[in-house]
């Protein structure tokens, strides 16, 4: 067997699914993704929503204006669909340089009250993103009370995203922060416009580990984590070299007293760590050597952007995760808060 590394550089990673949320959250949130990832797909689900060219300009500067001294970050602007989306709108923000539209099913998750309630109204809105080489982002998730939550994501795959394959077989989509191994199968096996990012939480865990011996919050976070066969079939899909996976940490800042509350919000903090912790999955499932292309290449190829041309360098080295960050004056709870991980940013 060949000895374990101690050192893995990677050309610099990017962030393709990330929430910064807006106002005094940045100063931290900006800083945590900026430390690691080159660039990252901000996700529009302010309240109220980035629905256009302006606003999405406007919350780019309030991002970049939260950049530390000396690092390069960029971010890349979505917006949000509604029913309400034209064409015109499309065009524009494609022209001010947005990159991506987000399709959040009404209801599906945090912030998503003005998401779509028929994705047949936003047929123009798609064939303009169609037209105009905009990625379309999706919250793969049907939201119907009669469908259990761990099968939401697959309800979404048969009802909605075979037909949307289908009927746009030019329109460049990923299917967001994947759960299942329904979802990982769709993805590998639709055709080359069609991708998908993981997250490290759903590599990490399952829904044991949010739910067993006692229900632990942090681990809350939507799509909801899955049984292990879930799990394990997301690490085969990460670690197996297809360039349709890549990785989006989904990183969602909510503070700690909204998380351990009667009524928990939905989401994991993981931009202070994510880097570290995708090579703790990778390295669990003896698959470092896949953790560059996953992290760095197969993104950027996808959205048809160049790769980065520097480097970070991670060290098998113990360290413990913060038990608190600042999230404006409040505070958070990073994802696993106070324990102890085996690979460390180091350069
Ligand atoms: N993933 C989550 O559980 N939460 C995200 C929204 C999302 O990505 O669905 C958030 O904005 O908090
Ligand atoms: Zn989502
Ligand atoms: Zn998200």
């Amino acid at each position: 067997m060949t000895q374990k590394p101690s050192t893995i550089t990677l050309l610099r990673p990017d962030d393709w699914h990330i929430h910064l949320r807006d106002g005094a959250a940045l100063s931290s949130t900006v800083a945590d993704a900026a430390k690691t990832f080159g660039r990252a797909i901000i996700m529009p689900n302010l309240v109220p929503p980035v629905m256009n060219a302006a606003q999405a300009l406007e919350y780019k500067s309030r991002i970049q204006a939260q950049i530390p001294a000396n690092t390069a970050f960029e971010p890349l602007m979505v917006i949000y669909l509604t029913d309400n989306t034209t064409p015109e709108q499309i065009a524009a923000a494609r022209q001010a340089g947005v990159v991506a539209c987000k399709l959040y099913p009404a209801g599906a998750t945090t912030n998503s009250d003005s998401g779509v309630t028929d994705l047949k109204k936003v047929y123009p809105a798609l064939e303009a993103m169609q037209e105009h080489d905009m990625r379309f982002l999706m919250h793969g998730e049907v939201t119907d009370s009669d469908i259990d939550i761990f099968d939401r994501e697959k309800a979404f795959i048969d009802r909605t995203l075979v037909n949307l394959e289908e009927q746009f077989p030019e329109l460049k989509m990923v299917l967001e922060h994947i759960t299942t191994k329904d979802a990982a199968e769709f993805v590998a096996s639709a055709s080359n416009h069609v991708a998908a990012t993981i997250t490290a939480h759903h590599l990490l865990f399952n829904r044991n580990h949010m739910l067993a011996g006692g229900i632990r919050p942090h681990y809350y976070c939507l799509p909801i984590l899955k049984r292990n066969i879930h799990q394990e079939a997301l690490i085969q899909a990460a670690t197996s070299g297809s360039p349709k996976f890549f990785l989006g940490t989904d990183s969602a800042p909510h503070a700690r007293d909204k998380k351990e509350a009667a009524c928990g919000c939905a989401g994991a903090y993981t931009a202070f760590h994510g880097i570290e912790l995708y090579a703790q999955a990778f390295d669990n499932a003896d698959a470092l050597d896949k953790l560059e292309n996953f992290a760095s290449v197969f993104g950027p190829d996808f959205y048809g952007l160049p790769r980065n041309n520097d480097t970070i360098t991670l060290s098998r080295t113990d360290w413990q995760i913060p038990e608190t960050l600042p999230l404006g004056d409040d505070i958070l709870a990073p994802l696993l808060a106070g324990e102890t991980i085996h690979w460390k940013r180091t350069a």
